[in-house]
């Protein structure tokens, strides 16, 4: 008779509307299969899966309805079960799950029992848009295979080394802790893996550089690190601060919220959606697509030339003040879906940043890589790199070490 280790981990990312989703064998972090199901919720839901565990497998895809997150990560299932990857294989360790919000209590990879999924439940009205999903994610996947390990990783669990100073909102202090309002930060399985692979690219380890990681999705936030160690972000008690996104406002005067109640007689809730759904980009332009917002500009569009003057600012502000808050940076890292590919705003928010040792390279700053790669020039004091992320690997990595440590020996 012969065993089978298990050493595969699937990882499912449950968005608002989306899931990406990557089966990973850890023993070499390879991939068997990746995917993303997208407009969850609207008549035009599509599947994308693609197989990579036999040579010449090809990408499919599906359109049509799929309603919600429960039937999106069932549909997901038969895909994998159509490559002979199906979820009741006895190779899969373990199934990780991005959890955006973690509160206080999460600061590191947690193993889901119910107590923890009405701890994950209790911290929707600070992570609306996205625990709701993970929460059914995690269910529907622990229905389809009871007796494996569900991991919860949390984007908040970096930024929980962040000093108190960078931390707590200069409000009445007993409010604050009675009803847990302080800076959490998001994205943070990012900014710990692109920091690290940063470091690697400059040849050096973790301890001993300081970066600046710009991750710039759809949603975005900046973060300081040093030495490996989180000290600032600029998401804070939900994923609505900071820097300008493809929907949020990010950085705003909290008194536009009590002004728009009391004076265009808008609701709490009304509040939430402009800000959350209906700014940034979005509100600025009427598009949220920075490839969108290029072309318009090459157009001679002045709402979207404005829309990328104002991100662009924003972006400048944090590099600045991370700066100061590290005082020496050896990087500055940009990645997600426009961090990696918009090489006009990379090019915008470092310009004129030469006193700070910023200079980039224009021809390696039009290069199109999805590799890791520095594309400053080579006498400026700091280094700007490109460094793709990869949420997946990361919770992978998390998720095989907490569920099975001892697998990979
Ligand atoms: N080639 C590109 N050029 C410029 N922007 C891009 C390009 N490809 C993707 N993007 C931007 O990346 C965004 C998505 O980033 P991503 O990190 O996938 O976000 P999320 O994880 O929040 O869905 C898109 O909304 C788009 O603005
Ligand atoms: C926390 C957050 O903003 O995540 P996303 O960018 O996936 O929306
Ligand atoms: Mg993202």
């Amino acid at each position: 008779m012969t065993t089978t280790t298990a050493t595969r981990v699937l990882v499912l990312n449950s968005g608002s509307s989306s899931v990406k989703y990557q089966l990973l064998d850890m023993r070499d972090d390879s991939r068997l299969a990746v995917g993303l199901v997208e407009r969850i919720g609207e008549e035009t839901s599509r599947l994308v899966h693609t197989p990579l565990n036999r040579e010449g497998a090809e990408q499919r895809e599906r359109t049509g309805p799929i309603a919600d997150h429960e039937a999106a990560l069932k549909a997901v299932a038969d895909e994998l079960a159509a490559d002979g990857l199906g979820l009741d294989s006895p190779e899969l360790a373990a199934i990780g799950h991005r959890v955006v919000h973690g509160g206080l209590r999460f600061t590191a990879p947690t193993v889901v029992d119910e107590e923890v999924l009405a701890e994950i439940e209790r911290l929707v009205p600070v992570a609306p848009l996205h625990n709701p999903a993970n929460i059914t994610g995690i269910r529907t996947a622990r229905a389809l295979r009871p007796d494996l390990p569900q991991i919860a990783v949390f984007d908040t669990a970096f930024h929980t080394t962040m000093p108190e100073s960078a931390a707590r909102y200069a409000i009445d202090t007993e409010v604050a802790d009675a009803h847990r309002i302080r800076r959490y930060g998001f994205h943070g399985t990012s900014h710990a893996y692109v920091s690290r692979e940063t470091a690697r690219l400059l040849g050096k380890a973790p301890e001993d550089v300081n970066v600046i990681v710009l991750h710039l999705g759809n949603g975005a936030s900046a973060s300081a690190v040093r030495g490996g160690v989180c000290v600032d972000t600029s998401m804070g008690l939900t994923p609505l601060e900071g820097l300008v996104m493809g929907t949020r406002s990010g950085d705003i005067d909290p008194a536009v919220a009590f002004h728009l109640q009391r004076v265009a007689g808008m609701s709490a809730d009304d509040v939430d959606v402009l800000l959350n759904k209906k700014s940034g980009l979005i509100g600025l332009c009427g598009d949220n697509d920075m490839r969108e917002i290029r072309r318009r500009i090459d157009e001679g569009d002045e709402r979207a030339q404005l829309a990328f003057d104002i991100y662009i600012h924003r972006l400048k502000k944090y590099i600045g003040a991370y700066y100061a808050v590290l005082g020496r940076v050896d990087a500055i890292a940009f990645t997600a879906g426009v961090g990696e590919n918009a090489a006009p705003v990379r090019q915008a928010a470092v310009a004129g940043l030469e006193e700070l040792g910023l200079a980039l390279d224009s021809e390696l700053n039009e290069v199109r890589s999805g590799e890791p790669r520095i594309v400053s020039t080579p006498y400026a004091r700091v280094a700007v790199a490109v460094v793709p992320t990869d949420e997946e690997l990361e919770i992978a990595r998390q998720t095989i070490a907490l569920a099975a440590p001892n697998s990979l020996d």
